[in-house]
């Protein structure tokens, strides 16, 4: 089945309201994310790999702000012959949620898959291989990132990872601006119109406040993760994998 295409901005807006994850953009998220984030399949591709290799019998693979679950799907597609693994979506927005629970149960699998109507910064998580942010950090308040990032921390057993993707600013303004042109360009050679483009732009600006790549590398720092790496970036979007010391070390 063809993805419904995403026209949310295409025509002119008086004001244009903050963005929010509504029944509308559930309708159009799998096209939307597809012609917004450059290499969104790779990272989906990525997400999988790096699950295979770290995904440990007897613990939870977490993703948080699932959407309609493709970070979910990808992980589940690699750990069938692992042990007693459970995985956790989570997301805020209801829609999401009830459509993404209808995808996970679309595709058949031993391995058991919830998905909870939650806040990523209240959920409980614990005894963690995998927790995967695919783009949701940057919709958590700018304050209250650090904790998030230590909560997650502390939720991961020895030799656990995180993955997490999101958009960024360049520190040098030159940069950044060559960076959100090519992006963009890319939006444009996407099918996106000025006025998509712009009205979208509005949109995100006071929900999406996103950090530099300096600042993500400290705060993984800071909550104690061994090692952190961009594994992969095109333009202004990179992820990242950060891996929380295992017990030999
Ligand atoms: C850009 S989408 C994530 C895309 C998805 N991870 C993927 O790979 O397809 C961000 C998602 O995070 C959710 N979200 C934002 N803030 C959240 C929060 N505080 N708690 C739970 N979910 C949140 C939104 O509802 C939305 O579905
Ligand atoms: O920067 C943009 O234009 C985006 O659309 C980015 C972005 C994201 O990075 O999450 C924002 C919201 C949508 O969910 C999909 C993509």
């Amino acid at each position: 089945m063809t993805p419904k295409r995403d026209a949310i901005f295409s025509e002119p807006l008086t004001a244009v309201a903050d963005f929010v994850f509504d029944a509308n953009v559930v309708e159009v998220f799998p096209d939307m994310i597809n012609r917004s984030v450059p290499g969104y399949p790779s990272i989906l591709h990525g997400i999988g790999q790096l699950t295979k290799r770290y995904a440990q019998p007897q613990s939870r693979l977490y993703d948080l702000g699932c959407s309609l679950g493709a970070a979910t799907l990808a992980m589940r597609n690699v750990v069938a012959t692992v042990n007693d693994i459970e995985i956790i979506g989570v997301d805020n927005s209801p829609a999401m949620v009830k459509r993404c629970q209808l995808h996970v149960q679309g595709y058949k699998s031993q391995v058991p898959v919830t998905i909870r109507c939650e806040d990523v910064q209240t959920t409980e998580l614990s005894n963690a291989s995998v927790i995967v942010m695919n783009f949701t950090l940057q919709f958590v308040p700018p304050e209250q990132r650090d904790a998030l990032i230590q909560r997650i921390y502390s939720a991961l057993k020895p030799g656990g990872i995180l993955l997490l993707a999101e958009k960024f600013h360049s520190s040098d303004t030159a940069m950044d601006a060559t960076l959100i042109d090519l992006h963009h360009e890319f939006k444009r050679a996407n099918g996106y119109s000025e006025l998509e483009i712009s009205q979208k732009r509005a949109a995100i600006e006071n929900v999406m406040r996103i950090d530099t790549l300096e600042r993500h590398h400290e705060r993984l720092q800071q909550a104690g993760f061994a090692h952190h790496q961009v594994w992969f970036q095109c333009y202004n979007f990179a992820a990242m994998l950060a891996v929380k010391a295992g017990t030999e070390q």
